[in-house]
């Protein structure tokens, strides 16, 4: 079938035949260039509140795997930093690549990370994740960085859950799970205007990048890579490089909340 993906013939350059958002002004990712991120004094600092109670299931949805959120109150929400009102959380995943030296979507002065976590909220002046997914102020996704150094227990948590979830379409219970335990101690982040990075790269996503890694060990990552893109019994093609690399800035800037 000619569905996207991250192949040969179907990857990022071949988007903009179905999608054409993918030529559109608020592209992402973007390759952060430290030195021109300007620090704004205005930007308030982040407040994550996130409930363990909310978390659902863990899926492979073909493209990656994420972990979905029950988002029917305001018990896990984000709220503070460049945003205005309540966003909620719906999900989160990642993209890596098939060695260590790539990976992630953004990248910091041109060097790409081997793993990048999203956290996708939407903005609760809208009824529902798909109401506000096409809005200019719909969604709101933390960027996290991974690097290799040390095993993340939090992250073995979701790891774990990964030989229950091998191919397409395949999804498990994943309760009790506390999101927060993913973020690195410092909360100081990048922010631009932006969109999602996958079809239909709809530009509503105010990215939240945070400076601060955390860690992957070389196992972890391998752990990442022995997922499929492809269906139970289909010819298998391991999930590796779900990434979409940087687009044009396009006169957009980028803040710092940090000096
Ligand atoms: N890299 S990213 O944060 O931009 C991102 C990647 C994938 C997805 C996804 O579709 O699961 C998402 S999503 O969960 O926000 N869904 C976007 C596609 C969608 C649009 C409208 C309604 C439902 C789904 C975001
Ligand atoms: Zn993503």
């Amino acid at each position: 079938s000619n569905a996207w993906g991250y192949g040969p013939t179907n990857g990022p350059d071949t988007w903009v035949e179905r999608f054409p958002n993918a030529k559109g002004p608020r592209q992402s990712p973007i390759n952060i260039v430290t030195k021109e991120a300007q620090f704004d004094p205005s930007l308030k600092p982040l407040k994550i509140k996130y409930d363990p109670y909310n978390s659902r299931d863990i899926l492979n949805n073909g493209q990656s795997f994420q972990v979905d959120f029950v988002d029917d109150t305001d018990s896990s929400t984000l709220t503070g930093g460049p945003i205005c009102g309540t966003y909620r959380l719906n999900q989160f995943h990642f993209h890596w690549g098939a060695s260590d030296d790539r990976g992630s979507e953004h990248n910091v002065d041109g060097a790409p990370f081997p793993c990048e976590l999203h956290l996708v909220h939407w903005n609760t002046k809208y009824s529902s994740f798909r109401e506000a997914a096409d809005k200019d102020d719909g969604l709101a996704v933390i960027g996290v960085f991974l690097k290799i150094g040390a095993p993340n227990h939090q992250l073995q948590k979701v790891l774990d859950a990964l030989d229950f979830v091998k191919t397409k379409g395949k999804q498990t219970t994943f309760s009790n799970f506390d999101a927060k335990t993913l973020l690195p101690h410092s909360l100081d982040y990048w922010t631009y205007e932006g969109s999602l990075t996958t079809p239909p790269l709809l530009e509503s996503v105010t990215w939240i990048v945070l400076r601060e890694v955390i860690s992957v060990s070389s196992v972890q990552m391998a752990k990442f890579r022995s997922l499929f893109f492809t269906r139970e019994g289909e010819p298998q093609i391991s999930m590796v490089d779900n990434y979409r690399p940087p687009q044009l800035l396009q006169g957009r800037q980028v803040r710092a909340s940090f000096q």
